[in-house]
């Protein structure tokens, strides 16, 4: 199985590092624009292999995309990140080119591709890829709703003083700060509902600061994060090389489900080795249902800024 990552910074890298790690494909390729960059991290990457025990083979190129020709999966991290201060959807104006340009170029050397995206604003930028790659519906995830399912986990982990591992939540609806919808009344710690454990202010708590979680970060490291996205998207990887049929939330063009129409927003899918195997349709609260809208109409207005 050969994946190609774009964008060879902070996520791409780590991303990278990740799949590797896990040992679960053969080859992974590594795009940037910056003129040696890709082909630098591929080979600090490779010294690794001895030391952490893979054999996935991970090569780089500065904008080569022939080296890229037959990937099964393209994960696209290419754009820039924000800056503490700054919201996802300020970097539409210098992502959305580079979006548009690198899924056409990926798409020409690998036309059976599945695409994650996960360049910001991600719900708008998964939007823009269906809009323009030509590809079907199920090649195109956003990922989104991992990342910000295992920062809700480790919210609530610290609210309950639980391990991790005790602990299960989904977080749907869009990727940015105001819009993403951490469902408290389905998360659990070891089949418990949490809200036995947790009172109001501690559910207020774990909800904002999981909505917030990537601007915490923005702001203690001056540049967004990279860990959990990377190993969020190796989980979607290597669901996808596996055919695991594994439930993660992610950000896929809805035709009605959730009541809403040519939109990418957050709702947990079957992922396997199609790319989207199927839409989960789960039962919302009424508030649940009307926060969903209100995340979509803001993502709406957003898409509204795109030029096809
Ligand atoms: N969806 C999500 O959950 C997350 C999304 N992000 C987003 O991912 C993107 C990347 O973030 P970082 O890796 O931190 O940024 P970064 O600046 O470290 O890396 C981006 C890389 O893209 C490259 N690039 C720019 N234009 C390119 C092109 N046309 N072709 C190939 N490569 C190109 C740059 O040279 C750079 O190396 C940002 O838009 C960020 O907001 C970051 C974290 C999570
Ligand atoms: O916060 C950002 O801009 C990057 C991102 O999407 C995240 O880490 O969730």
């Amino acid at each position: 199985m050969k994946v190609t990552v774009v964008g060879a910074g902070a996520v791409g890298a780590s991303c990278a590092e990740y799949i590797a790690m896990k040992d679960f494909c053969s080859e992974v390729v590594l795009v940037d624009i910056k003129e040696g960059f890709a082909e630098g991290k591929a080979m600090d990457l490779m010294q690794t292999a001895s030391l952490n025990g893979f054999d996935t083979k991970i090569t780089g190129t500065t904008g080569d995309y022939s080296k890229t020709a037959g990937s099964h999966v393209a994960v696209i991290t290419s754009g820039i990140p924000r800056k503490p201060g700054m919201t996802r959807e300020e970097l539409i104006g210098i992502n959305v080119g580079i979006v548009k340009d690198v899924t056409a170029n990926l798409v020409k050397h690998s036309p059976e591709v599945i695409i994650i995206v996960v360049s910001n604003p991600m719900d708008t930028m998964a939007y823009l890829v269906h809009k323009t790659s030509g590809l079907p519906k199920h090649k195109i995830i956003g990922m989104g709703g991992a990342l910000d399912s295992a920062r809700f986990q480790y919210r609530l982990a610290e609210a309950l003083e639980a391990p991790i591992s005790d602990v299960n939540g989904m977080v749907i609806a869009a990727h940015s700060d105001t819009g993403m919808l951490p469902l408290l009344s389905k998360a659990t710690r070891n089949g418990v509902p949490v809200t036995e454990f947790l009172d109001e202010e501690q559910q207020k708590y774990v909800i904002e600061e999981t909505k917030v979680g990537g601007a915490t970060l923005t702001k203690l490291l001056g540049t967004s994060a990279w860990y959990a996205p990377g190993a969020a998207v190796s989980v979607m990887v290597q669901a996808i090389a596996c055919d695991q049929k594994k439930m993660i939330p992610c950000s896929l063009m809805l035709e009605g489900e959730y009541g809403q129409n040519d939109i990418c927003l957050g709702v947990p899918a079957i992922i396997g080795k199609n790319g989207v195997e199927k839409i989960v349709n789960i039962t919302l609260t009424a508030d649940e249902q009307l926060k969903f809208a209100e995340a979509a109409n803001a993502v709406r207005e957003v898409n509204g800024d795109l030029k096809f």
